[in-house]
């Protein structure tokens, strides 16, 4: 279970300074240069289980820049789990081809833990249970772990909780949240808003969504779509995997994939959805 606590990652501004003038414009000039790098470069991707050596990713290709919501959807067993997991570097999968970039570095050099630090964020299908381990001491040490990674002095406690009902709210989310034991006991659908808590107070520059709105009553849907909206800006992304067209309307993506036998087979825009919807996948995917 320690490594999937590691996996959730991260993203703090740096500490306030004032910089001297020259050092001002070049960090206007280093950022505006980070900025025409796409956040995630994926290039011919391919990898298979490791206990079966059965190959799940085909080549994929996928470019997502700063900003952008990209959904991807496809058939049961396509591969966007597995592909989500392989970013993040779960260790059941072997790269066997392809690149990663992400923020201009070579991901699948990093170890999961490492990609957290960097940015990306990973909720999964079926969030554990972490017996023995409160949701507010699980979220304040992993933010203070990355407040210490940038410099920053840790939250004390009391710091912490007031930081941590701020985020409570922007999801919506009851007091008592913070007081039990993560995912333990929790129905479905507060797991899944567990994650998204997780994600307001941890932050990141690629947030990854898998099936987030599985499981979910409307009004839970509606405050997860709310709070997801809430914590994107013009700098961070998100890529969601989802089966439904109700989060798609709420999170209105920019990208629409199809992915189809371990591929992106198709490309477009939340106009492709009703395609799908009417046709299924077979006639889309066969469009390519
Ligand atoms: N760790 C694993 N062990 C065995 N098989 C696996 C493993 N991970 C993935 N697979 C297999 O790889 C294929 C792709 O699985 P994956 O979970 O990526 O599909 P998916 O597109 O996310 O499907 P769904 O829409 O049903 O969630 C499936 O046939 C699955 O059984």
């Amino acid at each position: 279970m320690a490594a999937s606590l590691s996996l959730q990652l991260p993203f703090l501004s740096s500490p306030t300074t004032k910089p001297h003038t020259h050092r001002k414009f070049a960090c206007v000039a280093a950022a505006a240069a980070k900025s025409e790098i796409p956040l995630l470069q994926v290039n011919d991707l391919r990898a298979k289980i490791v206990e079966s050596n059965v190959e799940i990713l085909r080549g994929v290709n996928l470019t997502i820049n700063r900003g952008e919501i990209h959904a991807i959807m496809g058939k049961n067993g396509s591969g966007k789990s597995t592909f989500a997991k392989v970013l993040v570097g779960h260790p059941d999968y072997e790269v066997t081809g392809g690149s990663v970039v992400f923020k201009g570095e070579n991901l699948l050099e990093l170890e999961p833990e490492e990609r957290a630090l960097e940015g990306l964020f990973m909720s999964f299908q079926s969030p554990v249970a972490i017996p023995g381990v409160s949701n507010d001491q699980f979220l304040l040490m992993a933010y203070n772990a990355r407040r210490k990674k940038l410099g920053l002095p840790e939250l004390g406690p009391l710091e912490g909780f007031s930081y941590l009902m701020e985020k409570l709210q922007l999801v919506n989310m009851k007091p008592d949240f913070l007081n039990r034991n993560v995912n333990e006991g929790f129905s479905g659908g507060e797991r899944k808003r567990n994650e998204i808590l997780q994600l307001a107070v941890l932050g990141a520059d690629l947030a990854i969504l898998d099936e987030i709105d599985s499981g979910l009553d409307v009004d839970a849907l509606r405050d997860v779509a709310s709070a997801v909206n809430k914590i994107l800006t013009p700098e961070n992304s998100l890529l969601m995997i989802t089966h439904y067209r109700r989060i798609l309307d709420l999170l209105k993506p920019s990208h629409v994939h199809v992915m189809d036998n371990g591929k992106i087979a198709r490309t477009g825009d939340l106009s492709m959805v009703d395609a799908i919807e009417a046709d299924g996948y077979e006639l889309v995917s066969a469009l390519t």
